[in-house]
């Protein structure tokens, strides 16, 4: 699909270089998913007129039958941040990034357990001894209230500092959740759905921390891009099941991430093998390995497994986090958040400087 769409935007030229788009080296991204195309691209020079090339790649792609929609988004240009619009009047200083390391966990579709996962690895970093920070950027499904045992809170306060995250567990927690019923209905369009990550990323009171762990809403692109945007992105842990079609989804998932450049730090793989409760022996009834052989296979690194146990959804759907709760199912958790921090710090860390003697 991806390369057929190429070829429709080889008809555009790049007013900046005079070149069909495709070969200006100008489209950074291009993906299509239910009928809406979603085309990046990166800033141009004193010769570029943005306007007619966005009119020119929604004409093109919009032409075609399998489209409907058309997404252009342009890359902030390189050395900073661009700048958003602020209240007349109001000065906002620059402002630091909320986490030293911010680490955004996906997964290819729903229901792999990917917000379970989210909430234990930010839990365990705090049980570590980390400042950690979890937001729920799943607006589709928020599920962070469930698991951190805050349904009841009746939305979030603001103070002069910001927004103020709600704290439970050891970690301070902002959840769209917490402004709208975990049922009700909310018709996100794309740029709610920018102003919506962008807010909880600028503007909560996160209080300098040292990790912040984004659970991602599974599919589309939207959230990523509104991430990738102006704010430094440590890299993605993916979540998968080990089954061979929720691999294929997290394939598509990780690809999604390095489109955005945010580096895939990982794969994790939840429901691995069932733990009976009762005689505490496991079996590998998917099969195990699958996502560890698959991240082989991708030359990512595989950051662990979790077991499949009923005392995990249980303490979920109490508001518990098992990995507080110390067991197997813990112990998973914690080498899983140990892996993935380092992972983090290595991603962090500049490349070594090659220096040639004369
Ligand atoms: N390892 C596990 N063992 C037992 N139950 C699990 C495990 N992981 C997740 N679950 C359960 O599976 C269900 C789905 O998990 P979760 O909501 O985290 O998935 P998700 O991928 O975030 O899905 P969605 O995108 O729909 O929110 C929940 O009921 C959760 O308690």
């Amino acid at each position: 699909m991806s390369s057929d769409l190429t070829q429709t935007l080889a008809a555009v030229t790049d007013p900046q270089s005079g070149k069909p788009l495709p070969e200006s080296g100008r489209l950074m991204g291009l993906d299509a998913r239910d009928a809406v195309a979603t085309v990046i691209l990166a800033p141009g020079g004193p010769q570029d007129d943005p306007a007619a090339l966005k009119r020119d790649v929604e004409a093109a792609l919009s032409a075609r039958a399998d489209i409907e929609r058309v997404r252009v988004i342009f890359e902030a240009p390189r050395g900073g941040q661009k700048p958003r619009p602020d209240a007349p009047g109001r000065q906002r200083a620059a402002k630091a990034p909320p986490a030293r390391l911010i680490i955004a966990v996906g997964s290819g579709k729903g229901g792999v357990g990917k917000s379970t996962v989210a909430a234990n690895l930010a839990a365990a970093c705090a049980k570590a001894g980390l400042a950690t920070g979890l937001m729920d950027a799943d607006i589709y499904g928020p599920s962070a209230p469930r698991l951190f045992g805050l349904t009841k809170v009746p939305g979030l306060k603001k103070s002069d500092a910001g927004i103020e995250p709600v704290e439970a567990h050891g970690v301070k927690v902002v959840s769209m959740g917490f402004l709208v019923g975990e049922r009700d209905p909310v018709v996100w369009r794309g740029p709610m759905v920018t102003g919506a990550v962008r807010q909880f990323m600028d503007d909560v009171n996160w209080g300098g921390l040292d990790v912040l762990i984004v659970d991602m809403p599974p599919g589309t692109g939207d959230v990523q891009l509104a991430l990738a945007q102006g704010t430094p992105i440590t890299g993605a842990v993916v979540v998968s099941t080990p089954q061979n079609l929720a691999l294929d989804d997290a394939k598509k998932a990780m690809a999604l991430f390095e489109r955005t450049r945010i580096p895939v730090l990982g794969m994790v793989e939840n429901m691995s093998y069932f733990i009976c409760p009762h005689c505490g022996e496991g079996s590998e009834i998917f099969g195990r390995g699958g996502a560890r052989a698959e991240a082989e296979h991708l030359g990512i690194p595989f950051l662990g497994e979790i077991p499949l146990h009923p005392a995990l959804r249980e303490a979920s759907d109490r508001g518990e986090l098992i990995v507080l709760k110390g067991g197997p199912v813990a112990q998973a958790f914690e080498r899983a958040a140990d892996a993935m921090l380092h992972a983090a710090q290595d991603a962090q860390r500049p490349a070594p400087e090659i220096v040639f003697e004369d």
